[in-house]
C-alpha cells in the first residue's frame, strides 16, 4: 500500500476542487455517495475509446476485449470478498437491485407461516423488498429491536429466532447511525437454526473489506459508487448452493442456454442472473475503483477516517443543544446529530450556503427515526479524502447556522 498522504489522495479527486456557493465544496455525504476517483474516470473514458463492444458470444476481437475486461472485473471482486468462485458474483444495477432478486428468488422457496427477521437499523430498501415477499407468501416479518444507542439488541435477536425463521438480513453498518453490527456472531446463530442470512453491505464497503467465505455469509450486496465507482452498478455474492437454488430474476437475453417456443433452458451461474446487456463500463470501473481503494488500503482508510471521526464528533459535542444519534463504539465515520429546538433541515439548507453538504431527513431509514422520535437528523458522512481543516470548517458552519436560526 501507498503511504497515506491525503493531501496526495485529494489530487485524484478534482471535483473537491470546485466551490459551492462561492466557497470551496466540503463533501461530507460520502453514505450517500461517494466521490470519483480519476484512475476510475480514466477506466471509464479506455473502455468508450478503445473496445466498446457487446460482450460474451461476440467472435470479433473487440467483443472479445471488452468481454476479458468485463470477466476480468469480475475476478477482482471475487478476489475483494474472497469468494471461492467468479460465478458467485453476479453483476447487479446496485444494493437494491441484489435485495430485490434475492428476495423475489425467495417467493418459490417460503411458505405461509415460515418467519424472517429483519433489523430494526435497515434501509428501506432492505425492508421494503421483504416486506412485498411476506405479501406474496404468507410469510411473517419480525424486527429485530435496536437500542437507544443505535445498537441492536443480540438477546432480542437470539429470542426471535426459531425452527421457523428461514432468513435473516440486515446491514453490516447503518447507513443513518454508523453503528457496525456484530454481523458473524448473528450468521453463526443463524446458521444454528437453518436460516440464511443475507448483509446489505453497501455502507461497510467504502471503510471494511468484508471476507465472505470468513463471515460465512450467504449473500452480500454492494454498490460501486459508495466505494469510489460509478452508479449503476453493484454486486450480490451468493454462496453457489443458494445461487443454485433461486429462479432467474429477468428473463431475456444471456441468461439462457436454449429457447424454444416448447421450452427454455437457462444458462448457468452467473449469467442466470445477468438478462440482457449489462452495464459493461460500470462493472469495470468498479474493478478499477476496487484497485484504487486497495492500493490505499483499507486499514489505512480506516485509521483515518476514525481519526475524523473522532475529531468531528468531539467538536461537535462542544456545540450547546447537540443531540448525536448513533453513539456505539463500534461504527463508520458518520454522524448523525441534531440541535435541540433547531429543523435538520434548516440546519442543512444553511451550511449548504457555506459549501458544506451534508444529507438532512430520514436517509430512507423512516423506522430508525420512529424510534428516536424525530423527522430526521443531520448526517455528515467522512471519507479516506476529507480533512481536518474540512471539518473545522463544517463545525463552523454549523455554529453559524445555529446563531442564524436562533
Ligand atoms: C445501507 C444501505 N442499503 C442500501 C442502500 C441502497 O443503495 P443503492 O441501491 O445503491 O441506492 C443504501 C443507500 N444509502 C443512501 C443513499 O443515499 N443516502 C444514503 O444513505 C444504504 O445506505
Amino acid at each position: 500500500n501507498i503511504a497515506f498522504n491525503v493531501d496526495e489522495i485529494r489530487k485524484d479527486f478534482p471535483i473537491l476542487n470546485r466551490e459551492v456557493n462561492g466557497y470551496p465544496l466540503v463533501y461530507l455525504d460520502n453514505a450517500a455517495t461517494s466521490q470519483t476517483p480519476k484512475q476510475v474516470m480514466d477506466a471509464i473514458v479506455e473502455y468508450y475509446s478503445n473496445y466498446n463492444a457487446n460482450i460474451h458470444r461476440g467472435v470479433h476481437s473487440l467483443s472479445q476485449e471488452a468481454t476479458d475486461k468485463y470477466e476480468g472485473a469480475r475476478k477482482k471482486i471475487q478476489q475483494h470478498f474472497n469468494a471461492e468462485k467468479a460465478h458467485e458474483i453476479i453483476f447487479t444495477s446496485g444494493t437494491t437491485h441484489g435485495i430485490n432478486l434475492v428476495a423475489s428468488g425467495f417467493a418459490s422457496i417460503l411458505k405461509k407461516g415460515d418467519e424472517i427477521l429483519v433489523s430494526a437499523l435497515e434501509h428501506h430498501s432492505n425492508i421494503v423488498p421483504w416486506q412485498m415477499l411476506c405479501e406474496k407468501t404468507g410469510a411473517i416479518l419480525k424486527v429485530i429491536p435496536m437500542n437507544q444507542e443505535g445498537e441492536l439488541i443480540y438477546e432480542a435477536f437470539e429470542d426471535l429466532l426459531s425452527e421457523n425463521t428461514k432468513m435473516v438480513f440486515l446491514n453490516h453498518v447503518s447507513n443513518a447511525l454508523g453503528t457496525i453490527n456484530p454481523i458473524k456472531k448473528i450468521i453463526d446463530k443463524a446458521h444454528e437454526k437453518g436460516a440464511a442470512v443475507l448483509i446489505d453491505g453497501a455502507q461497510a464497503a467504502p471503510h471494511i473489506k468484508a471476507d465472505v467465505q470468513a463471515l460465512d455469509v450467504d449473500f452480500y450486496v454492494v454498490s460501486a459508487h459508495k466505494m469510489c465507482g460509478p452508479t449503476g452498478v453493484g454486486v450480490l455474492y451468493g454462496k453457489e448452493e443458494w445461487l443454485n437454488k433461486l429462479p432467474p430474476y429477468q428473463g431475456g437475453g444471456e441468461m439462457i442456454a436454449t429457447v424454444s417456443f416448447e421450452k427454455t433452458t437457462y444458462a448457468e451461474l452467473p449469467h442466470k442472473f445477468e438478462a440482457g446487456t449489462p452495464n459493461i463500463c460500470g462493472g469495470i470501473a468498479f474493478g478499477a475503483a476496487i484497485d484504487y481503494m486497495n492500493a490505499i488500503g483499507f486499514e489505512a482508510i480506516s485509521r483515518y477516517e476514525e481519526e475524523l471521526l473522532d475529531y468531528a464528533t468531539l467538536k461537535l459535542q462542544e456545540i450547546e443543544g447537540m443531540k448525536l444519534y448513533g453513539t456505539s463504539r463500534e461504527k463508520t465515520a458518520v454522524i448523525s446529530f441534531n440541535i435541540e429546538g433547531l429543523h435538520p433541515y434548516d440546519i442543512g439548507t444553511l451550511v449548504d450556503k457555506m459549501g458544506i453538504a451534508v444529507r438532512t431527513g430520514h436517509h430512507c431509514a423512516q423506522p430508525i427515526m420512529d424510534f428516536y422520535k424525530i423527522p430526521g437528523t443531520v448526517r455528515a458522512s467522512f471519507s479516506f479524502y476529507n480533512t481536518k481543516d474540512e471539518i473545522e470548517r463544517f463545525i463552523e458552519a454549523v455554529k453559524k447556522a445555529k446563531m442564524m436560526l436562533s
